[in-house]
C-alpha cells in the first residue's frame, strides 16, 4: 500500500546553520513516527515543512504519492495539526472554538462531537470560558481538542503530552492508540519515552 506520507531528502537550514539534513521517511496509514532529540535538534522546523507551515530548502513532502501545499483543501481535509498552543480565537469560548472547527470541516452533528471532546478533556467546567482564561494545561488540552473535533488521516503533534498532567497523559497515550487504530497515522515530536513506547511504530532521533 503507498505510504500516506512520504518525505525525501528534506533540508532546511536558518541562516548558516543547517537544522534538517537529508530526512526521509514513509509513514502509512495506522503508523506513528516518533520525532525524537535534544532541544533544537529540529522537530519542530520539521513538523513545520511537513505540515506546510515552513518551506523546507530542499526535499519533497507527498501526501498519497502528490506534492501539496498548506492551502491545498485536500490537505487541509486530511491533515490535523497541533503544532502550538497560541493558535485561538481570542473570543470565542471553549465550546465555540471547537464548535467552529467541526463545522468548518463539515462534521455531521458538530455539538454532540464537541460535548462528547469536552467531555473526554475533561474540560466540561470551562466550556465556556475564554481561552486566555484557561490554564497552561487546560490550553494543551483544547489544542489537543481542535484535532480531534474534526476528520483527519493525519495527525501532527508537537510535544502533545507538554503541561498535562499524568491522568492527561494517560488519556493521551490512549488517545493516540485508538486513533492509530482507526486508521489514523500520527507524527510526533516529544521528549517522552513513555509516550514513544506507548504509541510509536518507529523513531527518529534528530540528535544523532
Ligand atoms: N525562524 C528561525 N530563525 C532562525 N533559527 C531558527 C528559526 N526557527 C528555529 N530556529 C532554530 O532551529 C533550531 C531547531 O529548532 P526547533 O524548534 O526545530 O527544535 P526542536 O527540536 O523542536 O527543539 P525543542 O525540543 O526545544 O522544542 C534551533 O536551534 C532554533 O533556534
Amino acid at each position: 500500500m503507498a505510504a500516506l506520507l512520504t518525505v525525501t531528502d528534506l533540508a532546511k537550514s536558518y541562516g548558516d546553520v543547517p537544522i534538517l539534513t537529508s530526512v526521509t521517511f514513509e509513514l502509512h496509514s495506522a503508523q506513528a513516527l516518533a520525532l525524537t532529540g535534544p532541544n533544537g535538534s529540529g522537530k519542530t522546523t520539521l513538523l513545520k515543512c511537513v505540515a506546510g507551515a515552513d518551506l523546507p530548502d530542499s526535499g519533497e513532502v507527498r501526501l498519497n504519492g502528490e506534492p501539496f501545499t498548506e492551502s491545498d483543501p485536500k490537505a487541509r481535509a486530511a491533515i490535523a495539526c497541533a503544532l502550538d498552543d497560541a493558535d485561538f480565537f481570542p473570543e470565542l469560548s471553549v465550546a465555540e472554538h471547537l464548535e467552529l472547527f467541526a463545522r468548518a470541516h463539515g462534521m455531521p452533528e458538530p455539538k454532540a462531537v464537541v460535548d462528547d471532546v469536552v467531555a473526554e478533556l475533561d474540560l466540561t467546567d470551562q466550556r465556556d470560558q475564554l481561552p486566555v482564561t484557561l490554564s497552561s494545561g487546560q490550553r494543551r488540552r483544547l489544542t489537543l481538542g481542535a484535532c480531534l473535533v474534526r476528520p483527519r488521516r493525519l495527525l501532527i503533534l508537537d510535544e502533545p503530552e507538554q503541561r498535562l498532567d499524568s491522568a492527561g497523559r494517560d488519556w493521551l497515550a490512549r488517545r493516540l492508540t485508538d486513533e492509530k487504530a482507526n486508521g489514523t497515522a500520527i507524527l510526533l515530536a516529544t521528549h517522552s519515552e513513555e509516550l514513544t513506547d506507548a504509541v510509536a511504530d518507529y523513531e527518529i532521533d534528530l540528535g544523532e
